[in-house]
């Protein structure tokens, strides 16, 4: 298989006068780890429904392991797991039955579902309690089984909204360590949508999305190194003489404010011990500061993802507000 795990040109999808995707061009190869991030209604849960052929697009074309989304939604199906923000698991069934069921409903050989069936529960360390009803799961515990189940038919992509939303960050860090385990452990491309910085962090590349449209796409890395360097923040006993030192040694221009220097470098954990090597200044405290995902967030759109989200939050709530005035 040569192809890529996903590939679209000018993917498009209006509802009405709302343009939620507006022409996206991507291409994502298999064995990534591959996200979305952009605040709420960017349109990233309907590029993701458009790729799962659960909502047609309005225009462009879309590929999933080679096949169109629109022509070959049947072949699409079959090679990709989904997991959505909404939880779908029967609750007043076993963990394994809900896992049964669906391996049934996707066709999964009798002969391999035992085996399957044990490997994604074991990945998600959930196999203990195989026997439980999931009315009895934690949210954590629900969304670790909602993955293995997604993963149960062994598809190519797995596609997953949201994976962590709402739960906590001892839970997230979790799931992240079984979204790893699965790229070393299956040959697959991991697809995903978040909001969240530190998520998109895990990611081999993020594409970020605003108003429908991908504004910026590349490693983590690379879309906080387009930004701007590291801030180093030092307290030393004399700032004119450091602000001296850094320029004559290192060619540095820094900025003092009584014994407060700051400067910026390309790689601050890098720089820092060859400051204390080689400044010859006492320094009595130093702070790196690396330029987020947001600051790239912010260096497109000019606003941060929060602040969008609490707009869009204000506006959700005005609108829910009229509407709720308009039935009186
Ligand atoms: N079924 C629909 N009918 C009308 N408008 C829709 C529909 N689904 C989405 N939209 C609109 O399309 C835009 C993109 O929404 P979408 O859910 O894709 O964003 P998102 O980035 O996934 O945000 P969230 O994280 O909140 O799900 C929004 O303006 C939304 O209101």
């Amino acid at each position: 298989m040569t192809h890529p795990a996903v590939e679209t040109t000018g993917l498009t999808k209006n509802y009405g006068d709302v343009e939620a995707v507006r022409g996206i061009d991507l291409t994502v190869h298999r064995g990534e780890i591959f996200g979305f991030l952009g605040p709420n209604g960017a349109g990233k849960s309907t590029t993701i429904s458009m790729l799962c052929t659960l909502t047609t697009p309005t225009g462009g074309m879309a590929r999933v392991a080679g096949h169109d989304v629109v022509r070959e939604r049947d072949s699409v199906r079959r090679s990709i797991g989904l997991v959505f923000q909404d939880p779908t698991l029967d609750g007043y069934l076993t963990a394994e039955r809900n896992l049964r069921f669906h391996a049934e409903l996707y066709g999964v050989p009798r002969a391999d579902i035992g085996p399957r069936l044990q490997g994604v529960l074991d990945m998600v360390g959930l196999w203990d309690r195989r026997a439980a009803k999931v009315a009895t799961f934690s949210g954590g515990m629900r969304r670790r089984l909602e993955i293995a189940r997604g993963l149960l038919h062994s598809p190519r992509v797995l596609f997953l909204d949201e994976p962590t939303v709402g739960l906590d960050p001892q839970t997230r860090s979790s799931i992240w360590s079984y979204i790893r385990e699965l790229k070393e452990a299956e040959d697959i491309t991991v697809f995903l949508t978040t909001h969240y910085m530190d998520e998109a962090e895990h990611c081999d590349r993020i594409a970020i999305m605003d108003g429908g449209r991908i504004i910026a796409l590349d490693t983590p890395a690379a879309l906080k190194a387009g930004v701007g360097k590291d801030r180093i923040q030092i307290q030393t006993d004399d700032g004119p003489a450091a602000v001296a030192a850094l320029d004559e040694r290192f060619g540095i221009k820094a900025v003092a404010s009584r014994d407060v220097v700051v400067f910026q470098v390309e790689e601050g954990e890098r720089f820092v011990p060859e400051l204390f090597s080689r400044s010859g200044l006492p320094i009595r405290s130093v702070s790196v500061a690396r330029p987020s995902l947001d600051d790239v967030f912010m260096s497109y759109t000019g606003r941060s993802i929060r602040d969008s989200e609490s707009a869009g939050a204000a506006r959700g709530a005005a609108a829910l507000a009229a509407a709720r005035g308009g039935r009186r």
